[in-house]
C-alpha cells in the first residue's frame, strides 16, 4: 500500500501504528535514500559475522524485511530475532515471514528492557534515533555487554550536522529527494513537525563517539548519503 499517512492534517506525534504499519515498506522505500543499499550492505556483513548457532537481534525490526532477506540467503542454522513493541508492525512481519516460508523469531518487547542472550551480532536500522537520548547510550551499552567477543553492531541513523549552514544544506538536499519520491510539501511539513522530540538524530561524530563509550574498540561509517549513515561497530 502506498505511503498518503500525511496527506491530511496530523493531530499526533509520529507512532508505528496500524495506519504506519500498513504502508511501512512503501514509506521507507521512499523517504530513506538508498534504503535498499544500506539493507543490501547490513545483510553483507551481517552474513560474515553469523556462524552456527549464532544469535542475532534485529532491534526495531518492523516488518522484518531485513531479517527475511538474510534468512533467504544464510547458509548455516542460526536465531534470527526480530524485536519490536508495535504489535502493528509485528503482524505485518508475521504475514511476511509466512508468505516468504523463513524461519525467523518475531518477538513482541521493549529493547530497553529485554533480557539479551549472548549474541554474534546485533543490528538496528533506523531506530535508536526513537529512544530517548537520556537512555540511547545505556541500550548501547547493554548491546555491548550482550556481545560475544569480535561480536559487531551494525546500526543505521538519520545524522545532523553541528555544522549549522550544512545541517540546513544537508535537510534541504533530503527534502528534495522526498518531492522526487512524490511527496508534497505539505506531506512533508506534516511529518517534520510529527516526528519533532520523536526521532532524536545524532551526528556521525556523536554516535560513533556513544559506540566508543560503551566499549565497542572500533566504529565507523561504512555507508552515508547525505544526512543517513550506516555504521559498524566491532567489539
Ligand atoms: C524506523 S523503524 C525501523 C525500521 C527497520 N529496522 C527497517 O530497517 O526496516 C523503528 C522501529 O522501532 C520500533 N521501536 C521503537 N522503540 C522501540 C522500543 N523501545 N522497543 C522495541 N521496538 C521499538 C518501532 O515500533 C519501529 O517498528
Ligand atoms: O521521513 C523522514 O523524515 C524520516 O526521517 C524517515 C524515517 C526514518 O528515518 O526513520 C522516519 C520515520 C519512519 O520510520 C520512516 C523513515
Amino acid at each position: 500500500m502506498n505511503d498518503k499517512v500525511f496527506t491530511k492534517p496530523i493531530k499526533k506525534h509520529f507512532e508505528f501504528d496500524e495506519e504506519v504499519a500498513a504502508v511501512f515498506d512503501d514509506m521507507l522505500k521512499r523517504s530513506v535514500p538508498f534504503y535498499g543499499e544500506s539493507q543490501k550492505i547490513t545483510k553483507f556483513f551481517a552474513l560474515k559475522s553469523i556462524k552456527e548457532e549464532s544469535i542475532v537481534y534485529d532491534l526495531g525490526s518492523s516488518t522484518a524485511s531485513l531479517l527475511i532477506s538474510i534468512a533467504k540467503d544464510l547458509a548455516v542454522d542460526a536465531r534470527l530475532i526480530g524485536l519490536d513493541n508495535s504489535e502493528a508492525m509485528l503482524e505485518q512481519a508475521r504475514k511476511k515471514a509466512q508468505a516468504f516460508g523463513v524461519s525467523i523469531e518475531l518477538e513482541n518487547a521493549d529493547i530497553l528492557e529485554y533480557d539479551y542472550k549472548d549474541a554474534d551480532l546485533f543490528i538496528s536500522n533506523f531506530t535508536l534515533q526513537f529512544i530517548r537520548p537520556l537512555v540511547r547510550e545505556e541500550l548501547v551499552k547493554k548491546i555491548y555487554d550482550s556481545l560475544k567477543s569480535d561480536g559487531i553492531f551494525i546500526f543505521s541513523e538519520k545524522v545532523i550536522s553541528h555544522h549549522s549552514k550544512l545541517n540546513k544544506d544537508l535537510i534541504e538536499c533530503y527534502y528534495d529527494y522526498k518531492k522526487e519520491q512524490g511527496y508534497s510539501e505539505y506531506e512533508i511539513v506534516q511529518k517534520r513537525e510529527a516526528l519533532e522530540n520523536v526521532l532524536v538524530p545524532y551526528s556521525e561524530d556523536e554516535n560513533i563517539k556513544m559506540a566508543k563509550n560503551c566499549g565497542f574498540k572500533h566504529c565507523e561509517v561504512i555507508f552515508r548519503w547525505a544526512n543517513f549513515a550506516t555504521f559498524i561497530a566491532i567489539k
